[in-house]
Order: C-alpha cells, then sequence, then structure tokens
C-alpha cells in the first residue's frame, strides 16, 4: 500500500523525499480532519466549506473593527464536515479506518483539538441518541472479535504494558473470584460524586448501538480487551479509574517500555467482555474527569483526557483447544482516543483563581504540542542535512505520553473542531495554522508483526475443534458412547470430502458403484481444487510475507549499517567534543586558579589602599591641626608685634612731646633772657619747665622700664596703650589695598568743597559716584571701600563723613562690605564768629563729656607730618582745620592744626598748634 500524501496548501512545499534513507522506511503524514460545529448564530458565520476538502475562513465584521483588515483564507484538510454533518459520518471516515488498524494488530492515534467550546468532547463522546467516535469504537470492536473473545483473565496485565496468559482453568477460576469482589465494589462505584448533565443523560437514556462489523483474518485466535482512562491535568497525569479516593495514589509517571512503546505505569486497566461493559467503565472516568463551568462552556474540560483501547490477542495451540501458553505469541495493539482541553483566552473566558491556572496549563502543554510537529516537521525538511534536532517531547506529558505514535509505532489522526463563532475567529485561526501545518508531519508506517507464533498450525483449527467438541457433546448426551471420550481428530480440517461407499469395488460394470465412486472422485478433485487453490494461496502469501520480510530485512540491513556509520561518526564526534571538555575543563580549572590570585592580589590591594587612605586622612586631620596652631601664634605673635609697636610709639610721641616741651621752655627762658637782658635779671626755669622736664625723664623710665619688660617677659594680659588696630589712621597703614572711592553726587555736594588738606589715604583706588556696577564691589582686587558724604550745616560749616569698610568676597561669588569706621571731618567757616578751635571739644574743655569722648569728635588718625595741602594754596588765617586724635586706649587727645603756611612749606609739618590742657603751643620742629 502506497503512503498517502497530505493535502498541501497551495504554495506550500512538499518535505524532499530524495534522500536515499528516506525511500526505505515508509511513512504516512498525520491526518487532519476538520468539524465545524453548528451554532444558533448565523448572521456572520465566518467559515465558508468550499469543497469537501477545503474550508475557508473570513474575517468577521468584529474582527474588522479591532484588526482593520479583511480578509479571506483557505485551508485543506484530508476531509471537512460541516455543520450539518453526522456524528456516524465522522465515525466512518475517520475512526473505522483506525479501528480496522487496530484489529490488525496496529496502535492507533485519535485525537480531537481547537479552541475550548469547540464541540471535541461533542465529537469523542456525543449524546446517547448520537454517540460519537469513542462508543462507537468500542462497539465495531466487539462486533468484530465476538466468538473470537477469550475467557476474562486469560491475559494479566504485567504492570510493564505488557501481558502474561494462563490457563482457561486459572483464568476461570480468578473469573469466579473477581465476580465476586466486583458485585461487592460496584455498589460502591455506582453513585457519582458531581451530578453533570452530560453523564447524566448517559445514565438515564440508553445507547444507541453501531452495527458495523469488520472482518478478522485471524480465527484461530483469541482476543481480550483492555482500557484505561487518565487525565493529564495540571501537567499530572491521574488514573480516572482509580478507585481509591487518595488523590496522590491516583498520580502516575509516564514511562517508556522496553518495547519503546510509552505508557502510564501503574495505571488501572480493566477487562472488558462487552461495548456496553467498557462505555460504563469510561463513563466511571468521567465522572471524575475535571470540568468547569466557564463563560464558554457550561462543561469545559479542564484536563486533557486520554481513553486507551487495548487489544490483546494470542492464537490457540495446534488442536485448536486452548491458548497457547507462551507469553512470546501475545501481541497487543492499542487505540488511544484524546479528548484535549480547549485552548482559551484569559480574557475571554473570564478565568480567574484555578480555572486560570488551568488555562495556564492547557495552553502550555498544547504550545508544546505545537513546538513538537513543528520540530517534527522541520527535522524531516532538514533530513541528511546534520542531526536532527530534539523534539521536545519531555516539555509536556502530554507530549511524552504520545511520543511512541511520532517515533513510528502508530497511526496518528486529527479532528480538529471550530465554532463559527466570530468571537472565535482570531483563536481558531491559530488552531487551524497548526492543524495545516501538522498535515506535513510524517510518522513511519508500522508494518504488521511478520512474526507468526502460529505458522505451523493448522487453521481452521479452532473451528474444527469447536464443531467435534459440539459433535462429542451430543454424542455423549445421545448416551452413544457411554463414557468413552472421543479424541479430536484434526484430520477432519483435512478430510477430501465424502468416503467412498463401504461397498466393495469388484463389478467394473456395476454403474450405481461406478456413478457413487464419480461422486466421491469428483468431490474429492473439488476438494483438492479447493485444497490446492488454498494451498496455493496460503504459499503465495507466505511468500509474499517473505519477500516483504526479505525487503523489510534488507532495508532493516542498510539502515542498521548507516545507523552503525551514523553512531560511529556520533561516537568519534562525541570523543572529540569529550577531548575539547577535557581541555576546556583544564582551562577553567586554570582560569578559576588565576581569578582566585587576581582576587587576592586585588582584596590586598584594596586592604592597602584603605591604610594608606587612613593615613592620608590622618596627616590631612594633622596638618589641619597644624595649620590651626600657627594662625592662632600666628595671630598672637602679630597682637604682641603690635602692641610692642605701639608701647613703642607712644614712648616715641611722649619723648618728642617732652623734648617739644623742653624747646620751648628753652625757648621761653631764651626769650625771657632777652626780655630780661635790659632788667639784667637772672631767669630760673619755672615750674612748668621743671614739670615737662620731670615728664620726660619719667616717660623716658617708663619707656626704658617697659621696654626692658616686654624684652624680659611679655605680658600677654596687660601691654602698654596702643592704640586700635582699627583705628589707625596713618597713611603708610593702606599698603597695596585697593580702595572703592564712592563719592555720591547729590544735590547739595556739587556744590561744596571736598578738596579739604585732609585727604584720606587711598593709594590705590578707583573712584565711582554711583554704584551701578556689581562688578566694581565685586572686583577681588577691590578689598576697601569708603564712602564720603558732606553735608554743609546753616553757619557754613561742612561735615564730611567717611564711612570705611572692608570687602569681604561672599560664598555665592558676591561680595559683602562691612563698615568698620566712620571718619567725620569738620570745617568751620571763617566768617562765623562764634566758633572756637574748641567749639567741639566737651564741656570740661579737654574733649570728653563726663570722661568720655563725644561721637562727632571720633576723627581719624592722621599722620600729621604728611599732612599736605594738595593745591600748595595759602590757608586763609585763622581757619583751623582741626583734627581729633583719639586713641581709644590710651586715651591720649590733640589737635592738629594746620598753621601757617608760610612757616608750613608744604612739604612736611614744620609748625603745630597744638592744644595741651586748654592751652594752645606753638611748636617748631626742627
Ligand atoms: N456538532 C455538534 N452538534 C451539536 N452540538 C454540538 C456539536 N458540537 C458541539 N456541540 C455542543 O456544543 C457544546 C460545547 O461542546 P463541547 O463540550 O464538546 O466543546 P469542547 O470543545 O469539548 O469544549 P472544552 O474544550 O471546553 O471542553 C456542547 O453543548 C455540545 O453539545
Amino acid at each position: 500500500m502506497k503512503p498517502t500524501r497530505a493535502p498541501q496548501t497551495p504554495g506550500k512545499k512538499i518535505p524532499s523525499r530524495n534522500n536515499s534513507k528516506e525511500k526505505m522506511v515508509i511513512k504516512d503524514p498525520v491526518e487532519v480532519f476538520c468539524r465545524i460545529r453548528p451554532v444558533s448564530v448565523t448572521d456572520d458565520g465566518y467559515i465558508k466549506v468550499i469543497d469537501e476538502r477545503t474550508v475557508q475562513l473570513a474575517t468577521p465584521d468584529s474582527s474588522i473593527g479591532n484588526k482593520g483588515t479583511y480578509k479571506e483564507i483557505q485551508y485543506t484538510f484530508s476531509r471537512v464536515f460541516a455543520e450539518e454533518s453526522e456524528q456516524k459520518e465522522v465515525f466512518d471516515r475517520v475512526s473505522l479506518p483506525l479501528v480496522e488498524n487496530f484489529l490488525k494488530g496496529q496502535n492507533n492515534l485519535l485525537f480531537t483539538y481547537g479552541v475550548t467550546g469547540s464541540g471535541k468532547t461533542f465529537t469523542m463522546t456525543g449524546t446517547p441518541k448520537d454517540p460519537g467516535i469513542l462508543p462507537r469504537c468500542l462497539d465495531v470492536i466487539f462486533n468484530s472479535i465476538s466468538g473470537c473473545q477469550a475467557r476474562k483473565f486469560t491475559f494479566i496485565p504485567d504492570g510493564m504494558n505488557g501481558f502474561d496468559v494462563q490457563s482457561d482453568d486459572a483464568a476461570r477460576e480468578q473469573e469466579i473470584k473477581a465476580g465476586v469482589a466486583d458485585r461487592t465494589n460496584r455498589t460502591r462505584m455506582d453513585f457519582p460524586k458531581t451530578p453533570r448533565k452530560r453523564m447524566a443523560q448517559w445514565e438515564t437514556a440508553s445507547r444507541m448501538t453501531e452495527n458495523t462489523r469488520v472482518s478478522i483474518s485471524d480465527e484461530d485466535f483469541v482476543y481480550s480487551v483492555f482500557v484505561t482512562y487518565v487525565e493529564i491535568y495540571n501537567n499530572s497525569v491521574y488514573d480516572l479509574l482509580d478507585e481509591r479516593a487518595d488523590g496522590l495514589t491516583k498520580l502516575k509517571i509516564v514511562r517508556e517500555g522496553a518495547n519503546r512503546i510509552m505508557y502510564v505505569n501503574g495505571v488501572q486497566e480493566v477487562e472488558v467482555s462487552s461495548a456496553n461493559e467498557a462505555f460504563e467503565v469510561f463513563c466511571r472516568g468521567m465522572k471524575r474527569k475535571t470540568i468547569a463551568q466557564t463563560n464558554l462552556n457550561a462543561e469545559s474540560s479542564r484536563s486533557h483526557a486520554i481513553f486507551s483501547i487495548r487489544l490483546v490477542k494470542a492464537p490457540y495451540d495446534s488442536n485448536g483447544e486452548e491458548v497457547l501458553q507462551n507469553k512470546e505469541s501475545i501481541s497487543v495493539s492499542q487505540l488511544s482516543l484524546v479528548d484535549l482541553a480547549g485552548s482559551e483566552r484569559a480574557n475571554r473566558s473570564q478565568a480567574k483563581g484555578q480555572n486560570l491556572c488551568e488555562a495556564g496549563n492547557i495552553n502550555n502543554s498544547l504550545l508544546t504540542l505545537r513546538k513538537c510537529f513543528e520540530m517534527l516537521r522541520e527535522n524531516q525538511m532538514n533530513a541528511g542535512n546534520g542531526a536532527p534536532k530534539m523534539v521536545p517531547f519531555r516539555d509536556s506529558r502530554l507530549t511524552y505520553l504520545f511520543k511512541s505514535f511520532f517515533d513510528g509505532e502508530g497511526k496518528v489522526r486529527m479532528i480538529v473542531c471550530v465554532n463559527p463563532n466570530p468571537d472565535d475567529y482570531e483563536e481558531t485561526l491559530h488552531v487551524m495554522k497548526f492543524a495545516e501545518m501538522s498535515q506535513e508531519v510524517q510518522v513511519k508506517r508500522c508494518l504488521p508483526t511478520p512474526r507468526r507464533p502460529d505458522v505451523n498450525f493448522t487453521p481452521g483449527r479452532r473451528r474444527a475443534n469447536q464443531i467435534f467438541k459440539e459433535a462429542a457433546k451430543r454424542i455423549e448426551e445421545s448416551g452413544a458412547t457411554q463414557g468413552e471420550s472421543i479424541p479430536f481428530d484434526l484430520n477432519l480440517v483435512y478430510s477430501l470430502g465424502i468416503p467412498i461407499d463401504n461397498t466393495p469395488l469388484t463389478d467394473p460394470n456395476n454403474e450405481e458403484l461406478i456413478r457413487s465412486v464419480m461422486m466421491v472422485l469428483e468431490s474429492r478433485v473439488a476438494k483438492r481444487r479447493c485444497l490446492q487453490q488454498q494451498f496455493k494461496s496460503q504459499i503465495d502469501q507466505v511468500r509474499s510475507s517473505v519477500v516483504a520480510l526479505e525487503k523489510d530485512n534488507i532495508s532493516l540491513k542498510q539502515e542498521n549499517s548507516s545507523l552503525r556509520a551514523t553512531i560511529d561518526q556520533e561516537r568519534s564526534g562525541r570523543s572529540l567534543l569529550e577531548q575539547k571538555l577535557v581541555q576546556s575543563e583544564s582551562q577553567l580549572v586554570s582560569i578559576r586558579l588565576n581569578l582566585q590570585g587576581e582576587r587576592e592580589e586585588k582584596a590586598r590591594l584594596i586592604s592597602r589602599l584603605e591604610d594608606l587612605e587612613m593615613k592620608l586622612n590622618q596627616r590631612k586631620a594633622d596638618t589641619e591641626r597644624t595649620k590651626l596652631r600657627m594662625q592662632e601664634k600666628l595671630v598672637n605673635e602679630k597682637d604682641k608685634l603690635e602692641r610692642d609697636m605701639k608701647t613703642r610709639f607712644l614712648a616715641e610721641q611722649s619723648n618728642l612731646k617732652l623734648e617739644n616741651d623742653l624747646k620751648e621752655e628753652k625757648l621761653r627762658r631764651v626769650r625771657h633772657i632777652v626780655d630780661n637782658l635790659d632788667k639784667n635779671t637772672p631767669c630760673r626755669p619755672t615750674g612748668r619747665m621743671t614739670r615737662l622736664a620731670a615728664a620726660k625723664s619719667e616717660a623716658e623710665l617708663s619707656s626704658t622700664s617697659s621696654n626692658a619688660r616686654s624684652a624680659a617677659t611679655p605680658n600677654p594680659k596687660r601691654g602698654p596703650a596702643v592704640s586700635n588696630q582699627r583705628h589707625r589712621r596713618s597713611r603708610s597703614a593702606g599698603g597695596n589695598e585697593r580702595w572703592l572711592d564712592h563719592r555720591p553726587q547729590t544735590q547739595s555736594s556739587k556744590f561744596l568743597e571736598l578738596q579739604t588738606i585732609f585727604q584720606p589715604n587711598m593709594p590705590k583706588r578707583k573712584s565711582v559716584s554711583k554704584l551701578t556696577d556689581p562688578k566694581d564691589v565685586t572686583d577681588p582686587a577691590t578689598s576697601k571701600y569708603c564712602l564720603t558724604t558732606q553735608e554743609q550745616d546753616s553757619d557754613g560749616g561742612l561735615e564730611t563723613k567717611l564711612y570705611k569698610g572692608d570687602v569681604h568676597p561672599t560664598v555665592g561669588g558676591g561680595a559683602q562690605v562691612v563698615l568698620t569706621d566712620v571718619e567725620v571731618l569738620k570745617q568751620t567757616s571763617p566768617t562765623n564768629p562764634n566758633v572756637s578751635p574748641s567749639r567741639k571739644r566737651s564741656a570740661n574743655g579737654n574733649g570728653k563729656e563726663n570722661g568720655r569722648l563725644l561721637p562727632d569728635e571720633l576723627l581719624s588718625i592722621v599722620d600729621p607730618i604728611s599732612c599736605k595741602c594738595k593745591d600748595n594754596t595759602k590757608l586763609p588765617r585763622p581757619s583751623v582745620t582741626c583734627l581729633w586724635l583719639f586713641d581709644p586706649l590710651s586715651e591720649v587727645e590733640s589737635i592738629f592744626s594746620r598753621g601757617d603756611s608760610q612757616i608750613n612749606d608744604g612739604h612736611s609739618a614744620a609748625c603745630y598748634v597744638i592744644s595741651f590742657n586748654g592751652q594752645l603751643i606753638f611748636c617748631v620742629l626742627g
């Protein structure tokens, strides 16, 4: 028989089969059938049957809205069953050939596939009035083997997917025992846990039976039927026929048998002797099957249900008396009917919690099924181009259980169920695509077993034995033999016809005799001819099977040698790979060692770095501390130095004063001498002169002793009285500081004289009348600020105020001015008669009010020696510009005034009017 090709979608390539190795193995494609479920909605059916093999899917209006485009896609299958198709039609076309194969001793797999609610369970099980594939299969099987069935318990499952055979007597004994046990058990089993609508109908209504019968050639065999029913739920296999309540014991594992057939280990295999009994067992399992109510199906299968029927057969012995007691002579075939759970999208089924988890597992296992098909097809297309890729059968229990079918241990057929409901359109597209692709998968054909254990036995011996026994029984009943046993005579099977009459063949002219001999001979000739024909046909059969065997043998030998070559190649490849692995491992070890070394080195470096960082931090802290100490020391030294300088300065000043006093005294005495020259009276030093001289010697003494004290032991608590640095008015104190000289142009100051003889000492300056540009202040070169304002009072006197301050840069990049000093310069109008040089002095005449200086008299310290008149003009007399020299520490107070410009020629101060204790003294310094 030639393999039938899978129908191909136009444009799709048929896998190349030029490979010589491929030619040797006969392969059959997976046959796929499509069944369309009838729906009540008729307005927008998106499925149209084009012919009996083609179906067309057109995008429904609802999906156009979502996806945009309208398209029509055609799919071709082995056969398309339209909505109105009957269960019988589907069975005859799809399942009957599988049943025939099954009865001939081959394995078969049929599964229904599709979206949830598309009619898979209906197609597989049907209803009592319109049974589906499964009950019909059972009917046909038992119709066909009726009369050849073995006594129950003739075959006993060995627990490893095989069977043992036992004698008729042993089987009878066990049957009696089991009958008793079965009756006790039955009462317990017949109550379903959950009444279900689908099951209820089977229990109440009588089932319509299928009458088809397939003729079996092996009449000298006995048959037994065993069924198993398992479900794959959440990727675990459960035995649906296990009566025990414990869920764990129902959990089974999938194993590979010695004959490479996959099976569920430890599953309950129930022997059935009729279709009804078998269906009853199926119903029992159905009650335990996991179903649930979803949005899309009131009784939706949540598991893949696998009902397997196994046909066990063995030949009769040579006398047709009893089953041959040899395990080797047993042959087993299997028909697996699989009702797959439907694929579903959670958003459509609204599945939640456990249902959602179930849906996930269902979709995963179906995805694995698809992947296996895809990989099988890819391997077939790339056959001969390298080693085939591994098919992921093990990824799911479902595919693992059916692995042997795809490995060539049986025939595979699939029914794709589709629901024309437009809501199913998207999912149906995926299903159709997969189904069409599946047809390209080719499965190795399972050849009928060439081994005939009964090859030496007489055909028809069983029936002959039966007839003989019946005849012998009747004879015994009639009392003819009287207890004598009649031995079975196998020659009866080969009798050439009626025996020749006992009349002696003596008279050749006896017409009657000749006619009777002629009749016998004719019958014998006819019988012989018949036997010869039978013999010839048997010889032909044997020859053809020998030829087939020889062919198989040759092809197997070739396959064997090519497999050996492949194995050798793989072995050498493997040894190469092993070598590489060893090398890689040694490299890995050395890399690991290196890595370890690097890690240790890194740890060492890190710890060293940490040490160094610690030391660095310590050193920084030390440096910081030293810096602070040094700064402190510097400040102290500076203070000390300033104090010393101040003391010296004051000492020098008082010396000078005393010298001046002395000179004045001398001058007075000279005058006095001159005045008294005429009078010729001796001149005595005045008391004042004495006092001055005493003061000088005292000042000198104190200066010397102070210097000596400071040189010997510095007294940090109380040094000599020095002027506050902040109030230092010396021009030399200016240094290199740059001043921002701010002289606002107010309305009044425009007309006032600013060029007084006493000018602030600002060697470097930038003069502005308005502070509009912030850069003037923020300029890093500017460190001092001076604001000059002027006011004129009603007497015509001028008051000039100099607000001095330090410019400090701020963090934000600006600058702030801290005013540290105010200098007030007063000029009195010479025309004002009320003004006297001591006007600004305090009431007690020493510049103090109750011993304190008046604030407006805190004037800047200006070195009188460097006082210059800028334009060298002559100052009007008695114009007196007074400066109050104020030292807050020593509280020494003086008035320096610019005297006669003729005496003071402008380059140095030569003449001073000194107010000392309210007296004005002219001093002329050399
Ligand atoms: N060909 C058909 N004729 C009449 N009724 C059908 C047909 N196919 C399906 N149905 C009905 O549709 C409903 C759903 O069918 P069924 O339970 O067989 O779907 P399913 O594919 O097995 O769903 P799930 O995967 O969820 O188990 C049932 O009520 C069934 O009777």
